[in-house]
């Protein structure tokens, strides 16, 4: 078809102009000139009038999210994190609309208690929305915060000590019977790869507390029904799509719900994440059965969850509002298994893994622990919550801790936040200078990157150094001013709930295991592979080769005794 363009009827003297207009003309010049024409206009516009567009930063970054997809789906993106402050300085734009701050003075700047969440949670297609961890709005997140909290607390965990002990327990006796004493596969010479069996015991201590039904994985020493890769594979799919949440969710909410269609986001029972929201379910039906038919049941996280309430509907009313419907609890179960899981096994290896890796360091943490036992300050086979945290009792272990969490942050990403109006400033350099943040971009830190600024921790950042926590060597003031910019927990109204709980798996295990075990690092096993990471939001590791042997000490009887 030709299209006559009668450009005479606008002045005598043009003539008449002949545009062909058939199908393949259209789809093969006009179609793409017109997108082109959009691609790069929206690029001048990211590149020159957007109001980031004076912040430095890769050039792919400033012009689509699908780069930091890319960048995500290597598995490393803490080192490009790195690289680009490197090169471009402390305040970099990452994406479009995304800052990224290398600087730990900016944290309570950026992670203050008014600070809403940005999109980056509430990916539809993980079926937990309702979860306080996916809530933007910083008001509706302190409703529920205040509301779940007394779940969390101290209290209700040291009720759970005894669930958490047996886990340990497990682990304690399956490393030997597995690895030492030869009753099981005949093998004795105490070679094992730790890094899975820190998410055995992990995941057994969190589906025990959050289910009420742990899984056994440490006992079957496998990932039961692949629950375990199956929800860090859904995780990675997750976190890459993530940064492409603006397109995603457009399409997930296009009126017609052919998205939602397309997107396939109706949870599958087999898949990871389907199989924790199907146990969650089965687990509150058990619940409601019991109770009904009013048997006892455990005062845990899961009751205490079912037990919250909803605001009443009548605003007036002075009557408690209805209990939470199951799928709120379902959401919360699952964020809880997700959230405390991974994070708290990832923690377990790095220390393990620095400790056995510094041999002067691995030398006083094993002294302080045996010297706790020999002054009865740590007593048993696992020592007590009470006794781990009474002040100054162990204060290595402490440090190792906290150093772990600095070193190798188990959530190594940028929780992002929204910039409120009217923007922000930033500190920027050492002259009072100041940088300006408009509303409505987004930003954040990766603690991976804010703990190598050597302006705030030293030119030893890049170093395990436990000593830098100890007060008896660095000071009250400067351990204050580390925990302040610590953000390996979250910051601001978002601080992990789980905290209390984590800091219970993690003292217990690391000093039982070191007081009961002497470790080692060892080569890979002929055909079986060394040490492997890898960050999709969550660090998939695997090779930690370690050899154990027993130690001459007494608590031994009593986990010879013990059963499980
Ligand atoms: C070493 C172990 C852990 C680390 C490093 C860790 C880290 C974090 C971080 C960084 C956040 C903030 C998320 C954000 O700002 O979006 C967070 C929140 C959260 N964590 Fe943990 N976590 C750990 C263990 C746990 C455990 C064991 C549980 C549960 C039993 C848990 C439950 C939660 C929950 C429910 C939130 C949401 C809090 C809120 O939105 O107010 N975490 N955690």
């Amino acid at each position: 078809m030709i299209l006559q363009v009668p450009l005479s009827t606008l002045s005598p003297q043009l003539p008449n102009v002949e545009v062909p207009f058939d199908i393949k003309t259209v789809s093969l010049i006009y179609i793409p000139a017109v997108l082109l024409t959009l691609i790069i206009g929206k690029i001048i516009y990211l590149r020159h009038f957007h109001p980031l567009a004076r912040f430095p930063g890769p050039f792919l970054g400033s012009i689509t999210n699908f780069y930091q997809a890319y960048i995500i789906a290597t598995g490393k993106l803490e080192l490009y994190e790195l690289e680009w402050h490197r090169k471009y300085g402390p305040v970099v734009r990452i994406r479009p609309n995304y800052l990224s701050s290398s600087d730990p003075r900016h944290i309570p700047l950026i992670y203050h208690k008014d600070a809403d969440k940005t999109n980056f949670q509430d990916l539809p297609s993980f079926g937990f929305e309702l979860a306080i961890a996916s809530q933007r709005d910083h008001k509706h997140h302190a409703f529920l915060k205040k509301r779940i909290a007394p779940a969390f607390s101290l209290k209700v965990v040291k009720e759970s000590e005894g669930l958490v002990d047996l886990q340990i327990t497990t682990l304690l006796k399956e490393l030997d019977r597995r690895y030492l004493s030869g009753t099981c596969d005949g093998k004795n010479d105490g070679v094992l790869d730790i890094a899975p069996w820190t998410q055995y015991l992990a995941y057994d201590v969190i589906t025990e507390l959050a289910f009420d039904d742990n899984k056994g994985f440490l006992k079957a020493n496998k990932d039961v029904d692949g629950l375990i890769g199956e929800l860090l594979k859904a995780l990675k799919g997750g976190i890459i799509i993530s940064a492409v949440a603006d397109l995603f969710l457009e399409i997930y909410n296009e009126p017609l719900g052919i998205g939602r269609r397309l997107l396939n986001t109706k949870q599958d029972p087999n898949s990871g994440l389907g199989r924790i929201l199907s146990f969650a379910q089965a687990q509150i039906d058990q619940r409601k059965r019991r109770i009904r038919e009013g048997k006892p049941v455990r005062n845990d996280l899961v009751n205490h969850i079912m037990n919250l309430r909803d605001p009443n509907p009548d605003y007036d009313s002075k009557e408690p509002g209805p209990l939470v419907s199951d799928a709120y609890v379902r959401s919360e179960l699952t964020v809880i298994t997700f959230a405390g899981s991974d994070t708290t096994a990832a923690n377990i290896r790095t220390i393990v893994l620095e400790v056995l890796r510094n041999p002067s360091i691995k030398a006083k943490l094993i002294a302080e622990i045996d010297s706790c036992y020999e002054r009865g300050t740590l007593t048993g086979k696992i020592a007590s919550y009470d006794q781990l945290n009474a002040k100054d009792n162990c204060p290595y272990l402490y440090a190792v801790l906290e150093e772990s969490r600095r070193f190798r942050a188990p959530a190594p990403i940028i929780l992002p936040r929204k910039v409120a109006a009217p923007g922000m400033q930033l500190p920027i350099g050492n002259y009072g200078d100041n940088v300006y943040i408009p509303a409505g971009a987004d930003i954040g830190c990766n603690s991976m990157v804010t703990t190598r600024d050597t302006n705030f921790y030293g030119p030893d950042a890049e170093v395990f150094k436990p000593e830098r926590w100890l007060e008896s060597l660095v000071g009250e003031k400067r351990v204050i001013a580390l925990k302040r910019a610590d953000i390996t927990f979250g910051a601001g109204s978002r601080t992990c709930l789980g905290k209390n709980i984590a800091w219970m798996e993690l003292v217990k295990t690391i000093s039982s295991l070191f007081r009961l075990y002497e470790l080692d690092l060892v080569p890979p096993p002929p055909g079986e592979k060394p040490y492997h990471f890898e960050n999709y939001s969550l660090w998939h590791e695997s090779g930690i080769w370690i050899k154990i042997k027993r130690r001459n000490v007494p608590e031994w009887f009593e986990l010879d005794e013990a059963t499980i």
